[in-house]
């Protein structure tokens, strides 16, 4: 199984160019698209999901060339849209027999376990008696995941599901996500770097509607292998920090000291030390490579 995206870029009415020549072949698994917001994410999501038309570009899933075949391809395709409807007061399992009879699953006990399995898979087996539109906005969303797993399809878009989720939520939902991931293909946006570190095994980065940088999140890391370095300082300090190196990010310590985050090939000076690289300093080195270089 393959999505592969050639060349598709998309210019909005207003002039906004929110895809630049993305080029990408995505495999079985969870593949993470992490960006800010404004990166294009969405766009990309729409484009896929045939809800928007690309200006330029191919679109393939497996053989099937989807811009072409647009009802064809929604029979194996999930979307879960970043903002979705509102739900009437019906308990969670009418409402997905009810999905799961305009999908055409007319048989009541293939339903019973088409359902049965939704429910499991998203654990809201033991909600399935309450109305949805009650649902907490992770359960919301696992209800989402719910509807979208009923009539079995082979590719996913989830897209920004984690935003605004409390951090229980979040954990809950992305281990659904997880559980779906071992066999589908699933495709999801978000702007968090913790939820494509915990779960992802391929990944890209976009930003201004290019995409920056694809591989697994583990070769990505390895590549600022010996390049990051961390000081302590004051606040005071910073500033000249700031001017002087490769600032990716700081947090503030126990001593309420900054800790500073540096990109640097070599030893940036004394005081200095060599740290591991992490996600997170991908996601920024990344992102500021970028602007620079758009400001050059
Ligand atoms: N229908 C539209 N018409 C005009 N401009 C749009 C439209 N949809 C998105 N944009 C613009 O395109 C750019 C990319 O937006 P998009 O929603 O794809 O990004 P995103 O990464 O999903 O961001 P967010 O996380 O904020 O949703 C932004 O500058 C946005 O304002």
């Amino acid at each position: 199984m393959i999505l592969s995206l050639k060349n598709v870029s998309k210019t909005y009415s207003n002039g906004v160019k929110a895809l630049d020549d993305v080029t990408i072949d995505i495999k079985a698994g969870m593949f993470g698209l992490l960006g800010p917001n404004g990166a294009g994410k969405s766009s990309l999501m729409r484009t896929i999901a045939t809800l928007q038309a690309p200006d330029t570009g191919e679109i393939h899933f497996n053989d099937l060339d989807i811009l072409n075949n647009k009802i064809e391809f929604r029979k194996q395709l999930g979307y879960l849209p970043q903002e979705f409807g509102v739900y009437p007061k019906m308990s969670a399992s009418d409402l997905l027999h009810y999905f799961a009879s305009l999908k055409g699953i007319t048989n009541k006990s293939e339903r019973n376990l088409i359902v049965d399995k939704a429910l499991e898979v998203t654990n809201l087996s033991d909600v399935r008696a309450k109305h949805v539109a009650g649902y907490s906005g992770g359960m919301k969303q696992r209800f989402g995941i719910a509807q979208l797993l009923l009539n079995n399809p082979k590719l996913i878009i989830v897209d920004e599901p984690t935003a605004g989720l409390d951090p229980a939520e979040r954990h809950r939902f992305l281990n659904v996500l997880r559980e779906i991931g071992t066999n589908h293909i699933v495709i999801f946006s978000t702007h968090i770097v913790d939820d494509v570190k915990e779960l992802c095994t391929d990944m890209a980065i976009l930003n201004g509607g290019t995409l920056l940088a694809q591989s697994t999140p583990k070769e990505l890391v390895h590549t600022l292998k010996g390049k990051i370095w961390k000081i302590s300082t004051n606040r005071e300090a910073m500033e000249r920090l700031q001017l002087e190196h490769n600032v990716i990010s700081s947090s503030f310590n126990d001593a309420n000291d900054l800790d500073v985050r540096v990109y640097s090939d070599v030893s940036p000076g004394a005081g200095f030390q060599s740290v591991e690289a992490t996600l997170e300093d991908v996601y920024f080195t990344t992102l500021n490579q970028n602007n620079h270089a758009e400001i050059l």
